[in-house]
């Protein structure tokens, strides 16, 4: 007989707080802050910034620790962008992976890359370099060209520096037609850097789990569609793979807990799977 274990992912209608998912305009002290997160993250990430931190991070001399470390250290960080999450960082991103292993449970890799995926959140602590919350949470967007409509509170983008630049405000910017997200600088967080750090690092995850990590909140793209004119066809097929990911992201966030210690050991084999026991962060 089939148990609750077992049976298929349901999304509810409703987040933790009984507001639909990802309401950016529902009045309420919470949406107030967020506001506030996404004024400042649109003034300040610009070309100049992202070409810096790209630079900074891309050295991965901070630390060198296991996933499953990171994965602990994770619960220090507090997420000020996120409208619909309460709970340990740790507990999103079980909550994450349990839910999508329900319903593939056979692509272990993509039960890893739900693991993993927000790792990168930790270089808002003080021994990864402290940055603050506009460079590392919130949705992501291309930087270099014009800023899309579809980005959540877009009239901010108004005092970004690159808004009034004719190099960069025009829907191709310094880049071309389909030349590829690879060849796209986003704004900086920890989408950009895990993915960094796991490539680095030699992980054998394949192209469709990396590409989740590196574009999982680029809202714009994946769930308003804009911003394909920068795809190249790898793009497109990563693309269908990042669309499971994201029903299973964003609808697994509830206060059901899961007990760490039970799932733990499945975790650590698919880590030692596909990923180096120590990494450089
Ligand atoms: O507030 C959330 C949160 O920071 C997530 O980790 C990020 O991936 C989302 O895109 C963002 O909207
Ligand atoms: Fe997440
Ligand atoms: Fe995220």
């Amino acid at each position: 007989m089939a148990t609750k274990d077992d049976e298929a992912f349901l999304a509810p209608d409703m987040n933790a707080f009984g507001r639909q998912f990802r309401d950016y305009d529902a009045e309420s002290e919470r949406q107030k802050s967020v506001q506030e997160f996404y004024r400042l993250q649109h003034i300040n990430q610009t070309v100049d910034f992202v070409t810096k931190m790209r630079a900074e991070y891309g050295k991965l001399d901070k630390k060198v620790m296991s996933i499953w470390e990171c994965c602990e250290l994770l619960n220090e960080v507090v997420d000020e962008s996120d409208p619909d999450l309460d709970e340990p960082q740790i507990q999103h991103l079980l909550q994450s992976a349990e839910a999508i292993r329900k319903d593939y449970p056979n692509e272990d890799w993509l039960h890893l890359t739900a693991l993993i995926h927000d790792l990168g959140k930790v270089i808002t602590l003080p021994q990864f370099g402290g940055l603050p919350q506009w460079a590392v949470v919130g949705d992501t967007f291309p930087v270099g060209c014009a800023f899309d409509e579809s980005n959540v509170h877009h009239m901010y983008f108004m005092k970004n520096q690159d808004f009034h630049n004719k190099a960069y405000n025009t829907k191709n910017g310094i880049y071309s037609q389909g030349c590829g997200l690879n060849n796209v600088m986003m704004s900086w967080g920890h989408d950009d850097y895990m993915y960094l750090v796991a490539k680095e690092n030699g992980s054998t995850l394949p192209s469709a789990g990396q590409f989740i990590i590196r574009y999982h909140s680029f809202y714009p793209l994946h769930t308003a569609g804009e911003y394909t004119h920068l795809m190249n066809e790898e793009d497109t097929e990563n693309l269908k793979w990042l669309h499971v990911f994201n029903k299973y992201e964003l609808y697994s966030k509830s206060k059901v807990h899961i007990d760490v210690e039970k799932v733990k050991p499945y975790y650590m084999s698919l880590i030692k799977k596909y990923f180096p026991e120590n990494l450089r962060w």
